[in-house]
């Protein structure tokens, strides 16, 4: 292993005639040739995982049939045959025909995928599937309840969806509405991360034109952001059903998001808790805020559904209900999706076979980003939605023997043909640091809507055209690509491809070996940001101090930082005092922001209270 190590850092580029001790480290393909990894990548990958992946997927032969695919129609052709994907219920195709994965590597990741698929089966059958954490991770159950490992459970999944379903046919019928309203018109959604992007996600794919409710959504601590929204709702307000969504139920920027709404209900003389609907576990600041203050409704999240899998839980289909959207269908097509990825042959399980060309484009390290391209506007947010499901799950320092590998798989991506016009430049040309994932959907409108508008061709048959072309473009010069396709972007649909990706990165993460269910990192930042805080507010009490002087003393800010005890932390003195500057809580009475050492500065106002505090 420490051999492979050294190796692994190496920065040299081999030619292409790898020696014998070459071919023993991992090399990557860059274009038609060969790298060695950066020196950033994992430079303690397990034994077995490293030392075969040169043997299976990196070889000279398979770059020269990669080109010799390209030259030959007929053989091209057979591969696609060979390697479709369909499932029948769902309308749903999956096309891997364009990555360029060996027989020898299908045969390994066949060898492989066993263990992924046993532990996909433990973790479905309730096993503590996130060590760190404890816990089950049971997202599959909420699209069937039979599967769970508690009989309780599956009472309390089937009780919230029906009183989910009964809760948005009263909002939406008017029989329960709001104390100045005759009913609700809006919701206002304000949560972050997975009890926002979820939801985003199917507002934006789902939503008819004129939905019962409108959504807007606060996922951030912005306060410009939040202005905005409750601007636009302006006096519809009192007819606005806001659902504040925590899983932890104590993630600040939703605490700030709910508090700001709060402020503009009492400024609009409204009775907040009358419209308020709280999506949280059992127990949490926010369960027990709701409960005290009496909210209109609250339900449930569960500690074994993970945020960044939580679209179909409360978190998901409550909005999606209130929005008129059919929500049985969608976890109907998610159950479909789950059923048909259980299956253990590797060529007819459609997220193993996503997973092993993810394994594939990115040699298993996350050495290519994933590009995602939906050729449909409402599909937009997939690839937001994808970048926290995949980046979340599979960033990740560690591997589950605690060796480091810093794992991951970039995601990121808007819409075709819109992004022809931005990045496909690069991609077809420039830096070859990606594959492209197709999401296409083969219904360009409803039925009888569709016009020529030009002989023999209508509008929709340009998007399809330059999907076509884009992927044809990007294989002709080395540029790897899956398709996904569907034939209509409806609820069902919509939760097969949710499910879809579920499957994959759990499987992925298996073939990695890491814990896709927990998220240590995010951990770090929070902490460092409430660190900022409680340093913001010794520099406020030190201004304070300062002045209520007599005269008022001006502090430099060697000065400040010295009286917090803190004279390492002097730049972020300085970024928090040309913060609250920008925005008037503290005068500066000499210099100016551009020029720190110049600066002397100090309270407006001097507050007697702190001064004692
Ligand atoms: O639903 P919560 O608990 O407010 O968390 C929001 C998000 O924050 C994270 O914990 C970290 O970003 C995500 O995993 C989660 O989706």
């Amino acid at each position: 292993m420490a051999s492979l190590s050294g190796l692994f850092s190496s920065s040299l580029k081999p030619s292409k005639t790898l020696s014998v001790k070459a071919l023993s480290a991992p090399p990557t393909r860059g274009g038609d040739s060969f790298s060695f990894p950066h020196t950033s990548k994992p430079t303690h990958l397990p034994l077995t995982l490293s030392a075969s992946r040169s043997d299976i997927s990196h070889t000279d032969a398979a770059t020269a049939a990669k080109k010799e695919l390209i030259k030959d129609p007929d053989a091209l052709w057979k591969r696609y045959l060979d390697w479709l994907y369909q499932q029948k219920d769902l309308g749903l195709y999956l096309d891997v025909s364009r990555v360029g994965f060996t027989d020898e590597f299908v045969v390994d990741m066949e060898h492989r995928f066993k263990a992924a698929f046993k532990a996909m089966d433990e973790l479905e059958k309730g096993s503590i599937a996130n060590p760190d954490e404890g816990r089950m991770v049971g997202h599959y159950w909420l699209r069937n309840s039979n599967l769970v490992p508690k009989p309780t459970l599956k009472t309390l999944i089937e009780n919230t969806l029906d009183s989910i379903c009964s809760f948005a046919d009263d909002i939406i019928a008017g029989k329960i509405k709001p104390p100045s309203s005759p009913r609700f018109t809006q919701i206002l959604s304000v949560g972050i991360g997975g009890s926002a992007l979820g939801p985003q996600f199917v507002a934006e794919a789902l939503a008819p034109d004129n939905p019962p409710l409108k959504i807007r959504f606060i996922d951030n601590t912005d306060p410009a952001g939040i202005d905005h929204q409750i601007a636009q709702l302006g006096p519809e307000l009192a007819s606005t059903l806001v659902i504040v969504i925590s899983k932890s139920g104590g993630t600040p920027e939703t605490r700030n998001g709910l508090l700001e709404v709060q402020k503009a209900f009492r400024e609009a003389g409204l009775n907040f808790a009358k419209q308020g609907v709280a999506i949280t576990q059992e127990n949490s600041l926010l369960d027990n805020t709701a409960r005290i203050e009496g909210w209109l409704a609250r339900f449930p999240m569960y500690d074994w559904v993970g945020g960044r899998t939580s679209v179909m839980s409360a978190v998901g289909l409550l909005p999606a209900a209130l929005q008129g959207i059919d929500i049985r269908e969608m976890l109907s097509g998610a159950a479909i999706m789950d059923e048909a990825t259980r299956t253990t042959s590797l060529k007819n399980n459609p997220a193993a076979l996503l997973a092993m060309c993810w394994y594939w484009a990115s040699d298993g390290v996350g050495s290519k980003d994933m590009v995602i391209l939906p050729y449909k506007d409402s599909l937009l947010l997939f690839s937001r939605y994808l970048q926290q499901l995949v980046m979340e799950s599979l960033g990740k320092e560690f591997d589950l023997d605690g060796n480091t590998v810093n794992q991951g798989l970039t995601v990121y991506g808007n819409k075709g043909s819109t992004d022809q016009h931005a990045y496909i430049q690069q991609l077809r040309e420039g830096v070859h640091n990606f594959f492209a994932t197709f999401i296409e959907v083969l219904r360009d409108r409803p039925p009888g809507h569709d016009w020529e508008l030009e002989p023999g061709v209508t509008c929709g048959d340009y998007l399809f055209g330059m999907l076509q072309g884009t992927r044809s473009a990007l294989y002709a010069n080395g540029r790897e690509s899956i398709s996904v396709t569907i034939e209509e972007v409806t609820p069902r649909s919509v939760g097969a491809i949710i499910a879809l990706y579920e499957r994959a990165v759990g499987l992925y993460a298996s073939l990695v070996n890491i814990n896709a269910y927990h998220q240590p990192g995010v951990e770090a930042g929070k902490k460092a940001a409430a660190e900022v805080l409680a340093l913001q507010k010794r520099v406020l009490s030190v201004l304070n101090e300062a002045s209520c002087k007599d005269p008022v003393e001006p502090l430099t800010l060697d000065e400040i930082a010295d009286r917090c005890h803190a004279p390492e932390e002097i730049e972020m003195i300085y970024k928090i005092i040309a913060h609250m500057s920008a925005n008037d809580r503290v005068l500066i009475a000499e210099g100016s922001c551009g020029s720190p050492r110049s600066v002397k500065v100090y309270l407006g106002e001097c507050n007697v209270d702190d001064m004692y505090a």
